[in-house]
């Protein structure tokens, strides 16, 4: 009987799952995978097998089709399709772990509660998170589940790049930096001491440029300072989150313009970014095909703040290796890879415009002192492999 792990990465739009079989002393292998996209807006659900053959390709219509509608579709065609599997156990991308949940952890009712808590601190993700494992724990009770944290990879930082200007008890009540996107960096990470384990022993920023967007100082395959905080507002801008913003702002908004709390939570998370400077979307995709005015000013934006962070996380860590690009808008836009590279030449970076354009490995110059690399991510399968070590597998 097959035997086989099962991912669910539920996001704020996007619900994920991946599923490998699984056999003793060898890797993990990809059976299925799929997603659906644009929930809440028009949901598109595509699943494939490991031969690429479409198991589904469908578009939704309506609101109503929610994170859960996504999980029930996923369940009955992993039914249709898998039938006779024997599922030894549910890995899922929790993105808040907070202080205490440093390491991937097999989730009990009162760990999922203790997660529940840490809702506030990622409102784009964290119930999404919860309400795929209670609904995999109601579907199949006593099958194991576990948590993998977009944080935990970040607890390897320093106080001082975990702390903020604030009070120092804010700091031992919980308020410090915990940085996201660790599955990602981690996965990454290992991806480059696999292929360039010179490299990866030096000073390296990862840059997760996705719909979310991060980047993180990696020396010697430890996270040294993120982009990201307390929440994953911060840092750069996002699809439609704002990124870095000064506090004061949120005061003026509240106290001046009279916003509600809610308000001001929709404004940040989900009407700032490409969305809210370009007025015109929050994919890269069309405000790099656009002509507005706006629409450039958005990318302009969005490729500034990201030298500046490029600059910061290289002086975290006192120097500058290699510049590593991921996740949707890293590993697909070569312009925007270009651009961000044109802006680091202070840093001893040279882009080569062939290797970029073909989406090569590396796409530094031969002579460039700094070097660049191009890594896809697969959160998935860092995901199934903490599962696997978990399960004692
Ligand atoms: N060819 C491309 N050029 C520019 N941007 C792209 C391209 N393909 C995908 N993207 C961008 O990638 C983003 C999604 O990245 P992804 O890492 O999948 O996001 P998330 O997991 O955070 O939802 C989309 O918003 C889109 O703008
Ligand atoms: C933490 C985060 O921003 O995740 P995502 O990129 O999936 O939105
Ligand atoms: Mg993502």
């Amino acid at each position: 009987m097959t035997k086989a792990i099962l991912v669910l990465n539920a996001g704020s739009s996007s619900l994920k799952f991946s599923l490998f079989e699984y056999e003793a002393a060898s890797d993990l292998h990809l059976m299925a995978k799929g997603q659906v996209e644009g929930i809440g807006n028009a949901p598109h659900f595509v699943a494939k097998d490991h031969h690429e053959q479409i198991l589904a390709d469908e578009h939704w219509q309506g609101e109503d089709k929610d994170h859960d509608h996504c999980l029930r579709a996923i369940a009955t065609l992993l039914n249709q399709h898998y039938q006779g599997l024997k599922l030894l156990g549910v890995g899922h991308r929790v993105v808040h772990g907070g202080a205490h949940y440093a390491a991937p952890v097999r989730l009990t009712p009162g760990i999922i509660n203790a997660l529940d808590a840490l809702t506030p601190l990622a409102p784009l993700h964290q119930s999404h998170n919860l309400a795929a494992i209670r609904a995999v724990a109601s579907a199949l009770p006593g099958l194991p589940q576990i948590a993998c944290f977009d944080t935990a990879f970040h607890r390897s930082q320093n106080q001082i790049n975990q702390l903020f200007g604030l009070p120092y008890s804010c700091y031992e009540r919980g308020i410090r930096r915990y940085g996201f996107h660790g599955l990602s960096y981690e996965y990454v990470s290992s991806t480059l001491k696999q292929r360039e384990p010179e490299i990866a022993a030096g000073k390296v920023v990862i840059a997760h440029l996705g719909n979310g967007a991060s980047m993180c100082a990696v020396q010697n395959g430890k996270s040294v300072a993120s982009s990201m905080g307390f929440t994953a507002l911060d840092g750069l801008m996002m699809g439609t989150r704002t990124g870095n913003l000064d506090a004061g702002v949120v005061l003026y908004l509240l106290q001046q313009e009279q916003l509600s709390v809610q308000q001001v939570e929709e404004l940040l998370y989900k009407r700032s970014g490409l969305l809210g400077l370009s007025g015109i979307s929050s994919d890269m995709r069309v405000l790099l095909d656009s002509h507005e005015p706006q629409a450039a000013l958005a990318v302009d934006y969005f490729v500034h703040r990201i030298s500046r962070e490029l600059g910061s996380l290289a002086a975290s860590m006192n120097g500058l290796d290699a510049l590593v690009f991921t996740a949707g808008i890293g590993e697909n836009s070569a312009i925007i890879r270009q651009r961000v590279c044109e802006q680091a030449q202070w840093l001893g970076i040279d882009i080569d415009p062939h290797a970029n354009a073909a989406n090569e490995f590396c796409i530094s110059a031969i002579d460039s002192p700094t070097t660049v690399w191009l890594i896809p991510s697969n959160e998935e399968l860092m995901i199934a492999r903490h599962t696997r070590t978990q399960l004692g597998l």
